[in-house]
Parts: structure tokens; C-alpha cells; sequence
């Protein structure tokens, strides 16, 4: 069924494995929306082939969404779910100045640090962050995967006095579309179990070049993640978030629902792009520091996964 309230116009920001599921999901349930991509070419090609997602049971489906690119400016909408990657958000910030007040912007990233940027352009009220475990890989410019479902949480980074409408209808929207969605009082919380999860998931992966599920198949890629999660624990605490048993269980859980999924990090080192790892495992060495928690195996992560994805050799260009 439908929900009640159909005004929401959805901007999209970002073609990638991430954009690409969501705008596939959410225009299969019937809303409206608008992908902005970075280059003409991809929007051109949606516009012409259509958008194609490959369900968890294998099958396909396709369906018409509109596209532009980015150098045509950010069209009009009442919510913009923005998914690039967190290295390619600060030459966005000068278009949301732009923004109708009435607007509200959902930040899809991994890791730390965006909500500082979102702070500095967009007032308080247009301000949300969510934070998905959906696994999604995008196959080609108009072809994406989704490789294994999860939760989506959407919210203000602190609690408010009131609901905001447009993202009550967004979850609402995202429920009918089959996603598992839940309106939070306070992401802080949630992003910080989540950078967790990727501070541990996301280099490992990468180094080791395997899907999620694979770092539960090897006792020694457990006991890594286990100090790993030791070490992000103490750094998390000084930060004021009370970490436990319960939130390693939850990123074991992560690893098995999403045990086909190469992993964001992955994909990034497979393709010679950079990564986040800055803002997710260097995040936690940067407050380690500040708090005087030693993070050596953060820090030895940060400088693999940095010399990795600058080497160039990730499997599709790997060197002679
Ligand atoms: N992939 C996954 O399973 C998950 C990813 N995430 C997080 O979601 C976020 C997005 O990840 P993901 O979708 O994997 O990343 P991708 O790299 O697949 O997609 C990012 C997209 O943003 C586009 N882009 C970059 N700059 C601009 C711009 N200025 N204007 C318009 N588009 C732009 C890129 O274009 P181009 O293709 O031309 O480079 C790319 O298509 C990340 O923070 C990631 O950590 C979270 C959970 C799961
Ligand atoms: C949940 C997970 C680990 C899914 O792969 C992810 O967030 C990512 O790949 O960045």
C-alpha cells in the first residue's frame, strides 16, 4: 500500500552502487525521483536505457527514472538523499547553500565528519543523516546489485522537540518500497555503532580482497576483528558512547546479512579509487590521539588500505 502522503520529490545525489539502489527502490514504489550524477554521459544513459536493479532472489526489473548531471545544478525537490562518498562531498556544500529552506537533506555516508561539513551550509532543521546496511554494487552506469538487506535509520544527529514531516513521509515511502526503515530520535548514536562496523569490516575486506561473509569463515580474521573492536571501543567511550558485547554481536550480524557484498571499501580499492578510510578507521586515530588511547592497529589499517588504493593495484588494474 501506498503512503498517504505523496508530495515528496526526491533528489538523488550520486549514481553510484548506493544512489542507484535506493532511486531504483523508491521510484519502483511509486515516487518520485530525480538522480543527479557526475558525469553527463551516465545521466544521458539512464535517461536513454532506463535504470536496471537486480533483486536479492536474482531477479531484474527496470524502471524509467529522470537524470542530470551535476554541472546542470541540483534540481528542484523536497528531499535530497546525498551519496557520494564522503572525499566528494565538500565540492557539493556550495549548491545546497541554494536549497529551498523548506528542503531536507539526508546524508547517506560512512564514517565521520560529514556532519560537521552539512553544518556549515544547511540550517539545523534541514539537517539529517541516515544509516543503512543495505548492500548494494553498482554493475554498470545503469545496472546495480542489491546484495543484502539491513535497516535504515534516518534522523537528526541530536534529538529535537518535534517530527519533521518530509522525513516522517521519506520513511514512510521507504517502508513501502521494502526497505526496513525506522525514524531515530539521534543518529550520533547509530553512526557511531556503524563506523564501528566499518572501521572493522571495510579494511579488512580491502586488504584481504574477500566479500564480508568471508571474514567470519577464518578464526585469525576474527580475532582481528575482535582487537580491532577493542581498541575502537576505548576511543568510542572517551566520545561518550557506551560500547558493548551486544554491538560486536551486531557486527557479526552485519557480516553474515551482508556475506555476498564487497564491501564500499573494497570496490574502491578494486577500481583505484580513494577510499574513506580517512574518515572511518583515521577518525578513530585522530581521537585516540586527542584523548591519549594508543590505536596501533587502526593506525597500521589506515597506512595498508592508504598505500593500497594509491599503488594501483586493485584487481582491475592490477600492474603487470
Ligand atoms: N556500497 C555499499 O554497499 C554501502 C555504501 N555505504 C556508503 O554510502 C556512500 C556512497 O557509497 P557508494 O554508493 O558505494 O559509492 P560509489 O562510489 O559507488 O558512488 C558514489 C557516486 O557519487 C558520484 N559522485 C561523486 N561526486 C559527485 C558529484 N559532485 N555530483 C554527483 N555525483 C557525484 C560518483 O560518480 P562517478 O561514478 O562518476 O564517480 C559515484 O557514482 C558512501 O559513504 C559509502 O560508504 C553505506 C553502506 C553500504
Ligand atoms: C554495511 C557495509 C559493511 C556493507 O558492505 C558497508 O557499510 C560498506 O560496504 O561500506
Amino acid at each position: 500500500m501506498q503512503p498517504v502522503t505523496s508530495d515528496l520529490q526526491v533528489v538523488v545525489v550520486g549514481g553510484g552502487s548506493v544512489g542507484l539502489l535506493y532511486a531504483a527502490r523508491l521510484a519502483l514504489a511509486g515516487l518520485s525521483v530525480t538522480v543527479v550524477t557526475r558525469s553527463s554521459l551516465q545521466a544521458n544513459q539512464l535517461m536513454e536505457q532506463g535504470l536496471s536493479l537486480q533483486r536479492l532472489d536474482g531477479t531484474k526489473t527496470k524502471v524509467m527514472v529522470p537524470a542530470r548531471p551535476i554541472e546542470a545544478g541540483l534540481p528542484a525537490g523536497n528531499l535530497y538523499l546525498l551519496a557520494v562518498k564522503q572525499p566528494d562531498l565538500p565540492p557539493l556544500l556550495p549548491a545546497l547553500t541554494d536549497l529551498n529552506p523548506a528542503a531536507r537533506v539526508v546524508a547517506l555516508q560512512n564514517g565521520m565528519g560529514h556532519q560537521e561539513m552539512l553544518a556549515e551550509v544547511l540550517a539545523d532543521a534541514q539537517c539529517f543523516f541516515a544509516i543503512h546496511t543495505e548492500g548494494a554494487r553498482r554493475h554498470s552506469a545503469t545496472e546495480v546489485e542489491h546484495t543484502g538487506t539491513g535497516t535504515l535509520r534516518v534522523g537528526p544527529w541530536q534529538e529535537r522537540n518535534s517530527r519533521d514531516p518530509v522525513i516522517a513521509s521519506f520513511v514512510e515511502w521507504a517502508s513501502a518500497a521494502g526497505i526496513t526503515a525506522i525514524y531515530e530520535k539521534a543518529i550520533e548514536p547509530h553512526a557511531w555503532r556503524k563506523l564501528l562496523a566499518n572501521a572493522l569490516i571495510n579494511p579488512l575486506t580491502a586488504l584481504f580482497e574477500i566479500p564480508n561473509g568471508a571474514l567470519l569463515d577464518s578464526s585469525h580474521t576474527q580475532a582481528l576483528m575482535r582487537d580491532l573492536f577493542d581498541e575502537a571501543a576505548q576511543v568510542a567511550a572517551f566520545a561518550g558512547q557506551k560500547i558493548g558485547e551486544k554491538d560486536w554481536q551486531e557486527i557479526v550480524v552485519i557480516c553474515r546479512s551482508t556475506s555476498r557484498n564487497l564491501s564500499s571499501m573494497l570496490q574502491d580499492v578494486m577500481k583505484n579509487r580513494s577510499t574513506e578510510v580517512q574518515s572511518i578507521n583515521g577518525y578513530l586515530v585522530e581521537l585516540g590521539k586527542k584523548s591519549g588511547i594508543p590505536t596501533p592497529l587502526h593506525e597500521t589499517l589506515l597506512r595498508v588500505i592508504l598505500l593500497k588504493s594509491g599503488m594501483g593495484i586493485g584487481k582491475e588494474g592490477r600492474r603487470q
